[in-house]
């Protein structure tokens, strides 16, 4: 019953599932217990969400759905939660976990990610909040046992040396935004250097910006080429391009043919020259901005 995503040991020791099933969507709520029950059929072990994607509550069910079917034990699940912005305070962020586990229906989560190191206050203007008093309310959350893992998101190489040189513990991930068109080698390589597995969001980024459609169909003849060879979809190659360059892809879908066909990824490699002309699409622009 093992999951079809081999696992990657974290700098605490901990083993994380190397593609995640991702949750975001507020019109797709209604749909994520139906999402994580095709997942973890499929084989995901890891789940990934957020307070601020308001699906705990969702995704929970289905979680507590797969547990009864007996398809899965909770230590066989790997669940990452985050931190928002409007929670940084020191003596908020065992509160935010402790609400995120109620609607989780879970008493830890494997990994808990500050989402950003911007705080702010709950109408959205900025917090006057340094992220190291919020890391420190993160290693409280650890010591209690509520989170087998702590680590960031969006955090860039000063942001998390600062934390380095001013706490006890190293993030154990840093979950940013990847994809052909926004390759993100350097912040990559600074976190491997410090021993920090990395996310990646957004892997279908590439062929979309949110609000555009948001529906993956790039006919690069490259891009094409390669799936030909492999006898895969584009979207299948650019998750295991990201899964070449050790990094752990978070696909978003409800749909049950896209779940399959997104951890249908784990029974070939690129070569490196593939890697390359795949990394040459890079633009350095996030679909964010
Ligand atoms: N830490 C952070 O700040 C952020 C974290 N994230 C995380 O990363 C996850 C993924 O990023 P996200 O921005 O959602 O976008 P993705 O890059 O995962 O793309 C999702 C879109 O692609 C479609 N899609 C999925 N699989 C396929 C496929 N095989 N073929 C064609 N279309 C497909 C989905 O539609 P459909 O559902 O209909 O299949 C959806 O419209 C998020 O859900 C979230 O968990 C994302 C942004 C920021
Ligand atoms: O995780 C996230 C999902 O996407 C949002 C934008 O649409 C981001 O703001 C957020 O960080």
């Amino acid at each position: 019953l093992a999951g079809k995503a081999p696992t990657k040991v974290l700098n605490d020791g901990n083993k994380i599932p190397t593609l995640a099933l991702g949750t975001f969507g507020f019109e797709d709520i209604p749909k994520m217990r139906s999402a994580v029950n095709y997942a973890i059929e499929a084989g995901y072990r890891h789940i990934d969400t957020a307070a601020l994607y308001d699906n705990e509550q969702e995704i929970g069910k289905g979680i507590s759905d797969v547990l009864k079917k007996g398809l899965v034990k909770r230590e066989e699940l790997f669940v990452t939660t985050k931190l928002w912005n409007d929670k940084h305070a020191r003596d908020q962020v065992v509160l935010a976990l402790r609400e995120s586990l109620a609607k989780l229906g879970l008493d830890y989560v494997d990994l808990y990610l500050i989402h950003s190191p911007e705080a702010m206050n709950e109408d959205g203007s900025p917090a006057n909040i340094d992220y190291l008093d919020t890391w420190k309310g993160m290693e409280e959350a650890k010591q209690l046992g509520l989170t087998k893992s702590i680590g960031v998101s969006n955090f860039n190489t000063e942001q998390i040396d600062r934390i380095k040189a001013n706490s006890k513990t190293v993030p154990a991930v840093n979950q940013i935004e990847i994809h052909p068109s926004n390759t993100q080698e350097k912040l990559v390589a600074d976190c491997f250097a410090r021993n920090i597995a990395v996310m990646a969001y957004s892997p279908f980024g590439f062929f979309v910006k949110r609000g555009e459609g948001n529906k993956p169909g790039n006919d690069d003849p490259r891009m094409v080429s390669i799936a030909k060879k492999y006898n895969k979809s584009v979207t299948q190659i650019v998750l295991r391009y990201l899964l070449d360059r050790d990094l752990i892809p978070i696909p978003k879908s409800t749909n049950q043919a896209r779940i399959q066909q997104n951890i249908d990824v784990f029974d070939f490699h690129l070569t490196p020259q593939e890697i390359a002309t795949i990394s040459s699409f890079n633009k350095n622009t996030s679909i964010f901005s």
